[in-house]
């Protein structure tokens, strides 16, 4: 443990007092990053990362919200990153939930008349489900990106689930394995990018994680069928890591009047860095749903 009166630092050594941050709740600090327009924003977007990565992999998206006049903003989660926390080990899965509300009511308090969106892959969108459903009326649209819905069936067989269960009473740290990273994308450059990038958690995902990433499996298949609020669904049918039936499944039960599901054929998981052309067809639909939503969505307040 550092000395009281020493500046806290990332787990990488810089001092927070140098880099965006916020303070959670448990008193963690988050690294957070921010893509601003020049001029007024039109709106806020929430942009929650996935399992074992960081927000620096989502710069591309935030300029190009940004160039849309759009104010992106997003922090690395607890345990991930260059935030604070045990590695990709979570008291409750709740916490993810709660620490993405806390900073999206700190940016509305700065921008109270404008609209927000929320913008979540993989884990980051099973979080994103979970923030819009406690907020079921705060969000223009939620866009998912792969969203962890489902568990895959491959690799979360009831055994494997029983299993889980039964491991996490007796060794919770037992590492699952870690996520195979030749399931990223089929572009071989991304794969290399995401399994040399330092701020990403190469190490196992432990029983104790699993356990809580089928909690909010379960929770979210429980909340599916109340869902209202706008949405848009991308997945690609080859995910290998995220079930896409899950996506399907979302997009029959849930009651909103205003949601979307695009698959993209023969797309890996990380659709944001899959072919170029995939990206560039992912990239004009996200910024298409939010600017068709800007155009008409009613002012907030007044
Ligand atoms: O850019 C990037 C780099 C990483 C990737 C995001 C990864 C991500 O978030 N995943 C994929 C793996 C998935 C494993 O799921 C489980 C495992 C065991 C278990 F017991 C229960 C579950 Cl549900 C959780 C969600 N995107």
């Amino acid at each position: 443990m550092p000395e009281p009166g020493a500046p806290r630092r990332t787990p990488q050594g810089v001092p927070y007092a140098d880099l965006q941050h916020i303070v959670n709740a448990d008193g963690q600090h988050l690294f957070c990053r921010y893509w601003e327009p020049e001029g007024p924003p039109r709106a806020l977007v929430f942009v929650a990362h996935g399992a074992g990565e960081h927000c620096g992999p989502y710069d591309e998206i935030g300029q190009t919200l940004k160039e849309q006049s759009l104010l992106v903003f997003a922090h690395d989660h607890v345990g991930h990153g260059q935030s604070e926390g045990d590695r990709m080990n979570i008291k409750d899965f709740q916490v993810f939930v709660r620490d993405s509300l806390q900073h999206i009511d700190l940016m509305k308090g700065r921008h109270p008349d404008l609209p927000i969106f929320i913008i979540g892959h993989s884990m980051g969108g099973a979080i994103s489900i979970l923030t819009a459903c406690e907020r079921p009326n705060d969000f223009a649209g939620v866009a998912l990106i792969a969203p962890m819905v489902k568990m895959n069936p491959e690799s979360a067989t009831p055994f494997k689930v029983f299993l889980a269960k039964v491991l996490n009473h007796m060794v919770p740290s037992l590492s699952l394995g870690s996520i195979d990273s030749k399931w990223i994308s089929r572009d071989q450059k991304q794969v290399e990018a995401y399994d040399n990038d330092e701020l990403n958690h190469h190490g196992g995902l432990r029983v104790s994680f699993g356990m809580q990433l089928m909690g909010a499996v379960a929770r979210i298949e429980r909340e599916v069928p109340a869902i209202t609020w706008p949405f848009l669904l991308l997945h690609g049918d080859d995910d290998k890591l995220c079930d896409i039936r899950g996506s399907q499944m979302m997009f029959d039960m849930a009651q909103s009047t205003d949601k979307k599901i695009k698959v993209y054929e023969g797309a890996y998981h990380v659709l944001h860095h899959e072919l170029p052309e995939t990206v560039a067809a992912v990239l004009k639909e996200v910024t298409g749903w939010i600017s068709e939503r800007l155009a008409v969505s009613p002012s907030q307040g007044s």
